[in-house]
């Protein structure tokens, strides 16, 4: 029982006040005299508790105070200083019940319980991802829990390839994303790829204008892509499953924290393709991990198991295959309880000094890009594809 209620506090108080009204074991140990009246109830409802959402610390407080009450009687320890302003909130709250009988105290925090459980019923449920996903998405799946908002690209099959509606929606999800009330935001690939970057049949789809109008509005749409990447607000995380691939490589220079599988790669094999660097990697790149090594990336198309990358700077850490879901995630919901506005503050301070030159790298990637499309390279590395000549 001492174990649990414990649990409880740890789950529910924010660190400062946690450290502050921490209950220490001896006054989780119920009385046998607490116990008489009902003590299956008051030991339920001890138990209960630590199911329950946070329901504010006025609540806490109240749970706090009768639980002194019904245990240890009325309030008869010294008024802790001015300035021990948790430990002064938490004395006041029990010295409110002035000689309130410990049965009545008891019976009160049952009722509490009971009222907090029956309100939060269907919130405390963990619902499946299917109720949890946000409509509106083919190409991903968006959900919102724990203050954190997953973005999930959702091709498994095609390996998550970035199809031009994908783009459209991951921009249309990171704005959403920057304006909702979660602290951090996670990108990631359902399957055994992260991504295998741009889908090669988007070169496929040319419009009655021609090839150089497609060129122009892919230019366009990467231009818009790759900006909702450098001013997205809040601090942004790559969740690295698997291989990833080419413009779902570069855009990691622009995320906060880059945590990957053992099984993940890291390949950019622009040259192969008759392409040039987008995502702002020129730039990115080679300040992460030095020009020597990113242009072995970016030029010559090496491609990076998850442990060099680390090591070069490009991730942030590592993670066995077998436990990486596991470690990543109670991980992202221990830092998506910090305090959101300092987070969001401590990144406009890293990133707004480079934010201007961002856009302008940005631009001008996009810009030679356009051209390279256009170019033979270009067209055969992508045809040898499509009619399946050739893989990376
Ligand atoms: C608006 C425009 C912005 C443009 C920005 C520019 C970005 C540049 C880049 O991103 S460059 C990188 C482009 N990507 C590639 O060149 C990867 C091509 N894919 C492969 O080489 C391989 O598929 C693989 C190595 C990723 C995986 O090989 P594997 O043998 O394991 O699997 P399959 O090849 O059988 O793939 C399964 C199906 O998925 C399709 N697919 C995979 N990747 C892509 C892709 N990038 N584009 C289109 N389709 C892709 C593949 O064709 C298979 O489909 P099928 O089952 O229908 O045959």
């Amino acid at each position: 029982m001492a174990g649990s209620a414990g649990r409880v506090v740890r789950r529910w108080y924010p660190n400062v006040l946690r450290r502050s009204l921490q209950v220490p074991a001896l006054q989780l140990h119920v009385s046998k005299t607490a116990m008489r009246a009902s003590q299956k109830d008051f030991e339920s409802a001890l138990s209960q508790v630590k199911l329950l959402k946070d329901p504010g610390n006025e609540v806490k407080l109240k749970l706090y105070a009768l639980y002194k009450q019904a245990t240890e009687g009325p309030c008869n320890t010294p008024k802790p200083g001015v300035f021990d302003l948790i430990n002064k909130a938490k004395w006041d709250a029990w010295n409110a019940l002035g000689s309130l009988p410990k049965e009545t105290a008891r019976q009160n925090y049952v009722d509490l319980v009971s009222g907090l459980s029956s309100s939060s019923d269907s919130s405390s449920q963990v619902k499946p991802e299917a109720d949890r996903k946000q409509p509106g998405y083919e190409t991903l799946v968006v959900t919102s829990e724990d203050s954190i908002t997953k973005i999930m690209m959702n091709r498994p099959a095609k390996k998550n390839a970035m199809t031009t509606q994908m783009y459209n929606e991951i921009m249309l999800a990171l704005k959403a994303a920057s304006k909702d009330d979660s602290a951090i935001t996670v990108l990631t690939g359902n399957g055994d790829y992260y991504s295998s970057g741009n889908d090669l049949s988007n070169f496929t789809d040319i419009p009655p204008e021609g090839i150089e109008e497609k060129a122009k509005s892919g230019a366009i749409l990467l231009r818009d892509f790759v900006d909702c990447f450098i001013d997205f607000p809040k601090p942004l995380i790559a969740v690295v499953n698997g291989p990833a691939v080419g413009i779902s490589v570069t855009i990691l220079g622009l995320f906060d924290t880059v945590y990957a599988s053992n099984r993940a790669t890291f390949h950019t094999p622009f040259s192969h393709l008759g392409q040039s660097p987008e995502g702002c990697s020129s730039y990115t790149f080679p300040k992460i991990m030095g020009p020597a090594k990113a242009a072995e990336m970016l030029i010559f198309g090496k491609k990076l198991t998850a442990a060099e990358a680390c090591a070069q700077g490009l991730v942030t850490e590592v993670f066995p295959d077998s436990t990486f879901q596991k470690e990543v995630w109670t991980r992202l919901k221990a830092y998506s309880k910090l305090p959101p506005n300092a987070m969001r503050i401590s990144k406009q301070v890293i990133r707004n000094r480079e934010k201007e030159k961002l856009h302008a790298i940005n631009a001008e990637e996009s810009r030679v890009l356009q051209e390279r499309w256009l170019s033979d390279e270009c067209t055969n590395a992508v045809m040898n594809f499509l009619t399946r000549k050739a893989k990376l």
